[in-house]
């Protein structure tokens, strides 16, 4: 049975955590990390089945096989190098760090050099399958357009700089366009999904992002257009907020678990 430690005991986090602990996912919670103690212990009174440890990463590395990080970008710098030093595969949901291109090199040489796999779930978006495919051959172009309601948006460090008010924003207004790299800085918490499609695709510099807040939706939107040797797809889904996060898609947590699941399933679908 895999043994997994988690970082991360928010929205994403609890969602795993709960798949783990009612078998939807085959494998042991060793144990959990938040650097806020309150949101661990509080998840760990919601498991039923489970008995994790509340204890630091440095700590839980010598019991498990893989890490999950659902917790921020910083939490990518700080213990997933450490981590892959241990020999423990991880499972990375801020995946924005990696515009840090010097951080992505030394991950994949640790990675490589320590025989680990470093997981990256498509997250909150749909089509990564087809923009992998299409990447086998010459990709011209990629668009990321992400559709938030303004609360979705808000502490982001481009609208704290910018001094964007989101009260009042009362139509749909487009406050961001630039590349992937720009884009996760700029949006650490809304456009991880950037990152994921820039490392999959043609890269941060090279891959468009545009954000927009609409007051009239209750979803948050990605739609990804892509042109290539292979042709054109546009795919769009319209996700449901997490209720105790709303800039996190429930479709994410969704996919954390999906990819947790594939480890232990001997049939492998999708590209
Ligand atoms: N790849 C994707 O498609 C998506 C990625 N995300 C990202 O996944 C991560 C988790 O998202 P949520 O669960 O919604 O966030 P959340 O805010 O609900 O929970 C994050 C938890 O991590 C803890 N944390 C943050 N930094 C930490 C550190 N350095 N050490 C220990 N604990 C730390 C916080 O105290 C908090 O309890 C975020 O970085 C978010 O931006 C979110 C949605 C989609
Ligand atoms: O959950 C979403 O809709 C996307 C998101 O926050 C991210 O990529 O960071």
């Amino acid at each position: 049975m895999l043994n997994i430690g988690l970082i991360g005991c928010g929205t994403i986090g609890a969602s795993i955590c709960k798949a783990i602990d009612d078998g939807t996912i085959e494998a042991e919670l060793v144990a959990i990390y938040d650097r806020n103690l309150n949101d661990a212990d509080k998840l760990l009174s919601t498991l039923k089945r489970s008995k994790p440890q509340v204890i630091e990463v440095a700590e839980m590395l010598k019991k498990i096989d893989l890490l999950v990080e659902c917790a921020s970008q910083e939490a990518v710098y700080e213990l997933i190098p450490t981590a892959l030093h241990a020999h423990c595969d991880v499972m990375i949901m801020s995946v924005g760090a990696f515009s840090d291109e010097k951080l992505f090199k030394t991950i994949k040489e640790l990675a490589k050099e320590n025989k680990c796999k470093v997981y990256l779930p498509s997250g909150a978006i749909v089509g990564l399958d087809g923009l992998k495919s299409a990447s086998s051959d010459e990709i011209y172009s990629v668009t990321l357009t992400t559709q938030k309601p303004p609360r979705g948006l808000a502490g982001a460090p481009y609208i704290i700089r910018n001094k964007i008010d989101l009260d009042k924003i009362n139509g749909k207004t487009v406050i961001f366009e630039g590349t992937a790299s720009e884009a996760v800085k700029a949006f650490p918490a809304n456009v991880n999904v950037a990152a994921t499609i820039s490392l999959t695709g043609i890269g941060f510099e090279k891959t468009k992002v545009k954000i927009v807040a609409n007051p009239a939706l209750t979803r948050n939107i990605h739609e990804i257009s892509v042109e290539g040797a292979f042709g054109e797809f546009t795919t769009k889904v319209e996700n449901v907020p997490s209720p105790t996060n709303p800039k996190s898609s429930y479709l994410a947590s969704l996919s954390a678990i999906a990819t947790l699941k594939k480890l232990s399933d001997p049939i492998q679908t999708g590209t």
